[in-house]
């Protein structure tokens, strides 16, 4: 049995990725693949907890980066690796990039404190394929004000989101072989369209 794959969907709140998630998940699935869909901060119980704290209390700025990778700690021990392990595909509703993005470029942690997490919590995994939902700044926002009540994260000003915009093209840019930026200015169904076509390939290979 060879080792799984792991899918990561990254991007800006308001981006897109849930809508498009589970049609990634369907699509792996008619292809043969058995499918483990999860999330972080969560995707464990203990996990699940630790983004309920996340999202809603204020917390130091360092707090909130080792909640993030605690929970990652968790839910690699109890749900990724041994998904990957026993040949299942994992489809990630984020993971460390979303950290280097929120808590780096965000909030301006030095990126080197969130590179030593990341060597201590997962050393050699890293995503196989990562989907980076791109869309511009007040379009996000314009279809976020419409669609839900807002988060911690979600409240943040126009400049946070900016400064973690421009964190996660700075690493499709350093990460090319794994990225994919999927812009989500067309219609859902063109989107749709077109990450059916990468995945199809992505799964050949
Ligand atoms: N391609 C698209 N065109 C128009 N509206 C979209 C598109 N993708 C998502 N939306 C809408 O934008 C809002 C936010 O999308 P969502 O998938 O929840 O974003 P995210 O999970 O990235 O925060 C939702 O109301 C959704 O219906
Ligand atoms: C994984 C992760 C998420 N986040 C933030 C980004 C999101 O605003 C929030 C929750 O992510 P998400 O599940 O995408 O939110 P929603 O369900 O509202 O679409 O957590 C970080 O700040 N750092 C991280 O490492």
């Amino acid at each position: 049995m060879s080792r799984g794959k792991f899918i990561t969907f990254e991007g800006i709140d308001g981006a897109g990725k849930s809508t498009h998630i589970s049609f990634v998940a369907s699509l792996l699935h008619d292809l043969g693949h058995t499918v483990v869909t999860t999330r972080e901060p969560g995707g464990t119980p203990l996990g699940e907890k630790l983004r309920e704290l996340l999202l809603s209390e204020n917390m130091h700025l360092e707090t909130e980066a080792l909640l993030m990778f605690a929970s990652r700690r968790e839910h690699l021990a109890q749900v990724i690796e041994p998904a990957l392990a026993r040949g299942d595909w994992v489809v990630c509703d984020r993971f460390t990039d979303a950290t280097f993005a929120y808590q780096g470029g965000g909030r301006k942690l030095e990126r080197a404190k969130l590179e030593a997490l990341e060597a201590w919590v997962h050393p050699h995994l890293q995503p196989d394929l990562t989907l980076l939902f791109d869309v511009p700044l007040e379009v996000a926002r314009e279809r976020l004000a419409r669609s839900r009540n807002l988060d911690r994260f979600e409240q943040e000003k126009a400049d946070f989101f900016a400064a973690t915009r421009d964190e996660y093209h700075r690493r499709a840019q350093q990460f090319p072989q794994r990225f994919r930026i999927i812009e989500t200015i067309r219609p859902v169904a063109e989107v749709n369209a077109l990450i059916d076509g990468l995945i199809r390939e992505f799964a050949r290979a």
